[in-house]
């Protein structure tokens, strides 16, 4: 059953026209450009579905071949933007660093033309994992990395440049099906920030770096490390369970649950929490995954809310050994296909996004002078 939208936050208002996902159209679905995102997750990688994302169609194998050719050649990082990276403190946050890259890109990349939006997209798309993982190597460990790796797919890219090995196969089969999951979902509010932004006919690097600025609270993708934040306080399922049951007492809200949209489950969620398991056999974990599962059984008994998109990716990415802080950031690496994307469709059919407003002010009065005020 879909849900009832309404009220605040323009909550089920249709807000313009999309052909490129639909979510949770029978209360729980989830599908980009006609196919099913478990159906992807369990057959594509993630540059199989960027391609469906941004260009149209499912590549055929020349096409997949040629598209991952293309990004591999663009995951260098323009010297004045490696300097950039390398003046940003240790302390500072991830998504910070990000929209900094993507804004000093756009300095030195600056789109001149809509003709260049593809090119743009997949440029951006090849080189947030390079900036993140510059920064972030060189800040914590003061390495300059090279960014310009001849691994298969971003996941493994972004893995290898962390790490500083290739990363195995399990590994890399998780970050395909965690990039393919965050790809794209309609007019969540980074996508709308990034069509908001289009639709003044701004450029693509001013479109995607609003877009992070929106991706970067706790009510959106900041939710994947603020679940971690809170699950790896606890000790036992049972330590979980009286935490939690304290926190919905105190009305404190819970990070990782619920959905503005999705009725009755987020369809992302059993696929990656499926992966979690096995990465939990993997390492052999006896605490985080039960203490998971009994956080879902707790908000779903107390509350009927289920675990979005981000709470398994929590311990998903933390099995990996992935610092929390980059959670968000590999969220930013998915999603940019489906904001470039989303950009593209509003050119495409464009009137500037100008809503109204209910005015809540004073009446009309006069402006005293100074000495009355
Ligand atoms: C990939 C993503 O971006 S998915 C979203 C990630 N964000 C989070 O996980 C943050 C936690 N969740 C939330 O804050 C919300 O569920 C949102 C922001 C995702 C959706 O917000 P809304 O559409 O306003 O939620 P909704 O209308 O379904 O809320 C219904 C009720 O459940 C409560 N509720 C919803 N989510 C939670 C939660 N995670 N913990 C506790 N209570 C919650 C709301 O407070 C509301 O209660 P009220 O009627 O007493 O005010
Ligand atoms: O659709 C939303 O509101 C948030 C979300 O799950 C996403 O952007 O992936």
């Amino acid at each position: 059953m879909a849900k009832v939208l309404s009220g605040a936050g323009l909550r089920g208002q249709v807000a313009g026209k999309t052909a490129l996902s639909t979510v949770g159209k029978s209360g729980s679905g989830l599908t980009y450009r006609g196919y099913d995102v478990k159906d992807l997750a369990e057959k594509c990688e993630f540059e199989e579905v960027a391609h469906l994302i941004l260009k149209g169609n499912l590549p055929n194998q020349a096409e997949l071949d040629a598209y991952k050719t293309k990004l591999k050649g663009l995951r260098g990082l323009p010297a004045p933007l490696k300097t950039v990276l390398e003046n940003i403190p240790k302390d500072a946050h991830p998504m910070d660093v990000m929209r900094t890259g993507v804004s000093m890109l756009g300095n030195l990349e600056t789109e001149m033309s809509f003709d260049e939006q593809g090119d743009q997209a997949d440029r951006i798309l090849a080189t947030l994992s390079s900036m993140i993982c510059y920064w972030y190597r060189f800040s914590h460990d003061g390495v300059k990395i090279e960014t310009e790796t001849d691994d298969d797919t971003i996941g493994a890219h972004f893995l290898h440049m962390l790490r500083g090995e290739k990363p195995n196969e399990l590994h890399e089969r998780v970050m395909n099906v965690s990039l393919i999951l965050y790809a794209e979902h309609e007019f969540n509010a980074s996508t709308f920030t990034a069509r908001v932004c289009a639709s003044t006919l701004s450029d693509m690097h001013s479109c995607v770096t609003g877009a992070i600025g929106s991706l970067r609270g706790p009510l959106h993708g900041g939710a994947n490390e603020a679940a971690m934040e809170m699950i790896e306080n606890w000790k036992s399922a049972d330590e979980a369970e009286r935490e939690m049951m304290g926190m919905l007492e105190r009305k404190e809200k819970i990070m990782g649950f619920g959905h503005a949209i999705y009725s009755e489950s987020d369809p992302r969620n059993a696929i990656i929490k499926e992966w979690s398991e096995k990465l939990a056999s993997d390492v052999g974990d006896t605490v985080l995954y039960p203490v998971s599962v009994r956080c879902e059984e707790v908000m779903w008994r107390e509350k009927k809310l289920f675990c979005n998109a981000d709470f398994f990716h929590a311990s998903a990415y933390h099995f990996m050994d992935i610092p929390t802080k980059l959670f968000t950031p590999i969220f930013v690496v998915s999603r940019v296909t489906g904001w470039a994307a989303h950009v593209m469709e509003q050119r495409a059919d464009n009137r500037i996004i100008r809503p109204s407003a209910e005015y809540t002010g004073e009446e009309l009065r006069p402006v005293p002078s100074i000495a009355e005020r």
